[in-house]
C-alpha cells in the first residue's frame, strides 16, 4: 500500500520544505497535479517545477496530467524526471499512441479515469500500463468529496487484473481520508493520493500514518 501526498495542498511557496517533510514521514510517491485551466477550470504548474522538485526528493514524482492532448508536453516532463506520467482517458484522441510516447521516453504509463468515465472506455490499453487512476472526485481541486460510486470500478480493475496476469498499480484520487482510504482498500486499490487531508494539518505526517493505519487495517 502506498500513500502519494498531493502537492496540490502543499505550501507553494515552500514546496521543497513540504516534499521533503512527507518523504520522511513515509510517503512513497509525490503526486504532482498539473493542470492547464481547459481540461479542467484551474491552472497549476508545469514541467519547470517538475525539474525544481527533481533534485530535492529521492521519491517518484507521480505526474498527473490534467491537461487537452498531453501529448504535446509528455517529452517535456519525462526530461523533467517525471517517474510515472498519467494521462486522462478523456483528454486526448490518441491514448495508445500518448502511452507509447511515455514508454519510449523511459518513464512508467498511467491512465486515469474521471467519474464518469468507464473502466470499459480503457480495456484496450490495460495490458500496457502500469498504473491506473480511478479519479474519486471530478478534477480540478483539492478539498471535494468522495464519489462513492467509483468505488465498483476499483473493484473491477483488481478483478481484470487478476483474471489477465495485468501487473498496473490501482490508484485513487479525490477525498482520500481514513474512512474512504480503507473502502479503496477494500475494494482493491494499492496508491492512495492524498491532498487536503494530509497538508490541512499542522502535522501532515500524522496524517499518513492515520491513512495508513486506515488502509491496513
Ligand atoms: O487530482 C486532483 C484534483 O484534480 C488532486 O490530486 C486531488 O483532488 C487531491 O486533493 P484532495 O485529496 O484534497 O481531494
Ligand atoms: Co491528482
Amino acid at each position: 500500500m502506498k500513500i502519494a501526498p498531493s502537492i496540490l495542498s502543499a505550501d507553494f511557496a515552500n514546496l521543497e520544505r513540504d516534499v521533503k517533510l512527507v518523504e520522511q514521514g513515509g510517503a512513497d510517491y509525490i503526486h504532482v497535479d498539473v493542470m492547464d485551466g481547459q481540461f479542467v477550470p484551474n491552472i497549476t504548474l508545469g514541467p519547470n517545477i517538475v525539474s525544481a522538485l527533481r533534485p530535492v526528493t529521492k521519491l517518484p514524482l507521480d505526474v498527473h496530467l490534467m491537461i487537452v492532448e498531453p501529448e504535446r508536453f509528455v517529452e517535456d516532463f519525462a526530461k523533467a524526471g517525471a517517474d510515472i506520467i498519467v494521462v486522462h482517458q478523456e483528454s486526448t484522441l490518441h491514448l495508445h499512441r500518448v502511452l507509447q510516447m511515455i514508454k519510449n521516453a523511459g518513464v512508467k504509463a498511467g491512465v486515469v479515469i474521471n467519474p464518469a468515465t468507464p473502466v470499459s472506455a480503457i480495456a484496450e490499453i490495460l495490458p500496457m500500463v502500469d498504473l491506473v487512476l480511478v479519479m474519486t472526485v471530478n478534477p480540478g481541486f483539492g478539498g471535494q468529496a468522495f464519489i462513492p460510486e467509483c468505488l465498483a470500478k476499483i473493484e473491477t480493475l483488481a478483478h481484470l487484473r487478476q483474471e489477465h496476469h495485468y501487473t498496473y498499480e490501482i490508484e485513487v484520487d479525490g477525498g482520500v481520508v481514513p474512512e474512504t482510504a480503507a473502502l479503496c482498500a477494500q475494494a482493491g486499490a494499492d496508491v492512495f493520493v492524498a491532498g487536503s487531508f494530509v497538508y490541512s494539518s499542522e502535522d501532515p505526517n500524522a496524517r499518513i500514518s492515520e491513512l495508513r493505519h486506515a488502509i491496513e487495517s
